[in-house]
């Protein structure tokens, strides 16, 4: 059996925050504003994988209004959405995921994003898929005040 989910998430670029995006830090002026690491493609991913299984989105599992949370590694926060994937049998089928930003520049970054991926969601790099575009200076991307990202997951059951 297979089950499909999608992701999207927004964080605000601002100065003097790191910017953690797939669970890398990409060297740039300006980090990704949150309650958490704000790592806007590992949430997307979290919560295409929180939709596959029918379980809500990552502010139902780690709310922004616990302390426990705060500053929180967004490796960890995937870690622990994929355990739920898996106890209920499921492993990954493939992941599509873009990242939506005028800058930085992620070209340089996707093969060790896919990685990092591939290694949270205990599958192969060939099973994951990242892109980014731009919005063409258009928009609040385009005016590179965030980032944006969004992700389509296909995950199937063992048996
Ligand atoms: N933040 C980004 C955005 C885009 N890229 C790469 O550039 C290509 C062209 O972008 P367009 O928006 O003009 O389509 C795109 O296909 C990406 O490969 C990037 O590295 N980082
Ligand atoms: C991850 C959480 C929790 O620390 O905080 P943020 O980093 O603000 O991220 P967001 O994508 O707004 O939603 C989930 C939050 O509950």
């Amino acid at each position: 059996m297979f089950r499909i989910g999608q992701g999207f998430d927004v964080h605000q670029l601002v100065e003097g925050r790191p910017c953690i995006i797939g669970g890398v830090e990409i060297p740039y002026e300006k980090g990704l504003l949150g309650h958490s690491d704000a790592d806007v493609l590992l949430h997307t991913i979290a919560d295409a994988a929180l939709g596959a299984i029918g379980e809500g989105d990552i502010g139902k599992h780690f709310p922004d209004t616990d302390p426990k949370f705060k500053d929180f590694d967004s490796k960890e926060l995937l870690k622990e959405v994929w355990q739920k994937v898996e106890e209920r049998g499921y492993t990954l089928g493939n992941i599509d995921c873009t990242v939506i930003a005028q800058a930085p520049k992620m070209a340089p970054h996707i093969e060790e994003i896919k990685e990092v991926v591939a290694s949270l969601l205990n599958a192969d790099v060939s099973q994951v898929n990242v892109k980014a575009t731009t919005t063409e200076k258009l928009g609040f991307t385009g005016r590179k005040e965030g980032v944006a990202a969004q992700a389509t997951i296909l995950i199937q059951h063992k048996e």
